[in-house]
């Protein structure tokens, strides 16, 4: 479904993704970690379209990408940022964000398909009517979801999804994020410096450190510690620290 190939991106001088190779089959769900600074989210960015100068192949669905993306490649690709209050709209209710990308698409039932879509994301009714500033963390990340899910495409960018919200509801908003992927069989990529919120969605892994992809692991070799690459080793003991100090 997802197809990068020897993708290269540069800040001027920084040199920030080398060479990254990885293939996400339908329905599957493919994580990218490693330390701030290695690359992750500049990936995946890069296959939303939010950043232009890169080289390289990025495939969705059979077919290559070019810089610019049209309406239709929204439809299909989305995104949710890790930051659920700086990418919603301070002035917009709810339903007004989440209409927006049915307006864009010219998707019809609006009424139903905002109601359904907050139902799926198990906000309450209410929670149409209000602004964001109203709502609390996690039932922003709710509404983002929501949003790009509301006109159904069929795969979803998932940038630090948990990172910004309290511990006590993180576990939630995975939780929903693994049921809304079963259910609507979305084809994911998430990047996370987080290897329990990887380990948890994720079948196929790839670590990243200063650009390049240093270690693939599946799932399994992620819970049992199977790493070969001392940077991967370095994650999963750093991740061990943080769930000790917090038990
Ligand atoms: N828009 C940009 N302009 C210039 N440099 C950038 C830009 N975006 C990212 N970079 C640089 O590219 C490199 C990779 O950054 P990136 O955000 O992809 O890392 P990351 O692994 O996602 O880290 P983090 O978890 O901290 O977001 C860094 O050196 C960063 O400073």
């Amino acid at each position: 479904m997802i197809d990068v190939g020897n993708l290269d991106i540069r800040f001027g001088a920084n040199h920030a993704v080398r060479g990254v190779s990885f293939r996400v089959e339908p329905g599957e769900t493919f994580g990218l970690v490693g330390e701030s600074g290695s690359g992750k989210s500049t990936v995946l960015r890069a296959i939303a379209g939010l950043i232009t100068e890169w080289s390289g192949r990025i495939a969705v669905d059979g077919q290559a990408l070019g810089r610019k993306r049209d309406r239709a490649f929204f439809r299909t690709v989305q995104m949710v940022f890790q930051d659920p209050y700086g990418s919603l709209h301070p002035r917009q209710t709810v339903d007004r964000i989440l209409s927006e990308p049915l307006e864009v698409h010219g998707v019809r039932d609006a009424d139903t398909r905002i109601a359904r879509a907050l139902e799926e994301v198990a906000l309450p009714r209410t929670a149409r009517f209000r602004y964001p500033h109203q709502l609390s963390g996690g039932q922003r990340q709710r509404v983002a979801i929501a949003r790009a899910l509301v006109a159904d495409p069929r795969v979803l960018l998932l940038d630090e999804p948990t990172s910004a919200l309290d511990v006590s509801v993180q576990a939630e908003v995975l939780n929903l994020l693994a049921d809304l992927r079963a259910a609507r069989s979305l084809t994911c990529i998430l990047v996370s410096h987080n290897l329990a919120v990887v380990a948890h969605l994720c079948g196929q892994i790839a670590v990243m450190q200063g650009g390049q992809v240093v270690e693939r692991l599946d799932e399994a070799a992620l819970r049992a510690g199977r790493a070969v690459h001392p940077h991967t080793q370095d994650l999963i003991r750093l991740s061990r620290e943080v769930e000790d100090r917090a038990t």
